[in-house]
């Protein structure tokens, strides 16, 4: 029986070429490489009917030995691998195309296409390896990003409770608000600030990639006000101060918080991130100031109280009141008001930087 051939179609990439024989139902393939010769036989469906097809090329350019092929009910797919990775000029080494022979449209592209498409496809694998090693870098991510969002979501909702209930009772009360804030307000703000401990332990933890100081800064500094000069001085719970200093701390919480959350989820609101690089420029130093105040109107009551007085040997008969601390602590006030702007402005420095980056 006489041997017929199949209609052909090609493509190549810079690697490969990819025959395909329009041949259904393809029994007894036989497909060889030699260097730069190709044999293919096989029994089938063709444009002539039930035969035996067959044809023989010889390739412009060696291609290796290795032969991938698949055959569907419609056609048979060939892959061959170049020897040497460029493009060529046609497929075979006659010039003139054999009549069987055709270009594949469907998987046609030409160099600069094939480039893009190998630029793609390089991308795409360095992409997928950079989060392949991401991910067995840190197992954990996933876990410590919802412990962080969840953290930050609770102190979100505590400080606005906070912020939104000190103003519904200004605007109700006017100033007499102010003199029974910490009754009202005590409670949540033991709490949060009980929590904000976290904030020294999470940088210490490598969960969050900020300094431990400046956070130990803030988290002892605003303890020792809450729990040492507002709450076990009873006489100091009702005065005025109480009221700008949770005032001023809940006001940027109300941003800090929110915007660490969206960071949880590799999102960035501009205008929150502007907000909490932003703010903290007046409400640091009027906080601090507020807390200043708060200390030195405690100081009489310390020593009156003779709260936390340093009793000296029995033969000096004396004491020192807790004032004394707290004036060195006054000075330690504005030292770490100083170290924490510096850092805050960093921080906001770095933020313009990564926005310049960014256009
Ligand atoms: C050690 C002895 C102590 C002695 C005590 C001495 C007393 C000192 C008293 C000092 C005066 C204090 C006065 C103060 O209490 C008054 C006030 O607070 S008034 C109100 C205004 N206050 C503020 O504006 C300060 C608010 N607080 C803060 O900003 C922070 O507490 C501070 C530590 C100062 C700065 O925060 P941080 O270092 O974390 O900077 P960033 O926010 O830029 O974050 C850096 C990156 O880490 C990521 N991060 C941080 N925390 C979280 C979190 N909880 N969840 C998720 N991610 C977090 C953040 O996203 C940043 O990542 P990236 O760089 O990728 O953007």
């Amino acid at each position: 029986m006489q041997t017929l051939t199949p209609h052909v179609y090609w493509a190549q990439r810079h690697g490969e070429i990819y025959l395909r024989v329009e041949l259904s139902d393809a029994k007894n393939l036989d497909i060889c490489v030699q260097d730069k010769t190709l044999q293919f036989k096989a029994r089938g469906h063709g444009a002539k009917g039930d035969n035996d097809y067959g044809f023989s090329l010889e390739l412009l350019e060696p291609v290796k030995p290795e032969v991938t092929h698949r055959s569907t009910q419609r056609l048979v797919n060939i892959s061959l691998r170049k020897r040497e990775e460029r493009w060529w000029d046609r497929l075979t080494l006659q010039e003139k195309k054999p009549l069987f022979l055709a270009p594949d449209f469907d998987r046609w592209l030409d160099e600069s296409d094939a480039e893009m498409e190998l630029h793609a496809q390089e991308e795409e694998k360095i992409s997928r390896v950079s989060i392949e090693s991401k991910i067995r870098k840190d197992p954990y991510l996933g876990l410590k990003k919802g412990y962080l969002f969840m953290y930050n979501l609770v102190q979100f909702l505590g400080f606005s409770w906070i912020f939104v209930n000190m103003t519904v009772r200004l605007f109700i009360l006017g100033q007499d608000s102010f003199y029974d804030t910490f009754h009202t307000i005590a409670d949540m703000m033991y709490f949060c600030q009980m929590l904000a401990v976290a904030e020294v332990i999470n940088p210490l933890l490598g969960l969050v990639k900020t300094g431990v100081f400046p956070a130990m800064i803030q988290v002892v500094g605003r303890n020792v006000i809450l729990f040492v000069v507002f709450g076990s001085l009873q006489d100091m719970q009702n005065k005025a101060v109480v009221f700008f200093v949770f005032y001023l701390w809940s006001t940027i919480e109300i941003f800090r918080y929110p915007f660490y959350m969206l960071s949880c989820i590799d999102t960035e609101w501009k205008l929150l991130t502007w907000v909490r690089y932003t703010i903290w420029i007046p409400l640091y130093p009027l906080g601090t100031l507020a807390e200043a105040v708060a200390v030195i109107q405690s100081m009489p009551v310390f020593d009156e109280t003779g709260l936390y007085s340093i009793s000296l040997p029995q033969a000096l008969g004396l004491s020192i009141s807790f004032s004394y601390p707290l004036k060195l602590y006054l000075v330690l006030m504005f030292l770490g008001l100083f170290i924490n702007f510096r850092h805050l402005f960093r921080q906001r420095r770095r933020l313009r930087s990564r926005k310049r980056k960014m256009n």
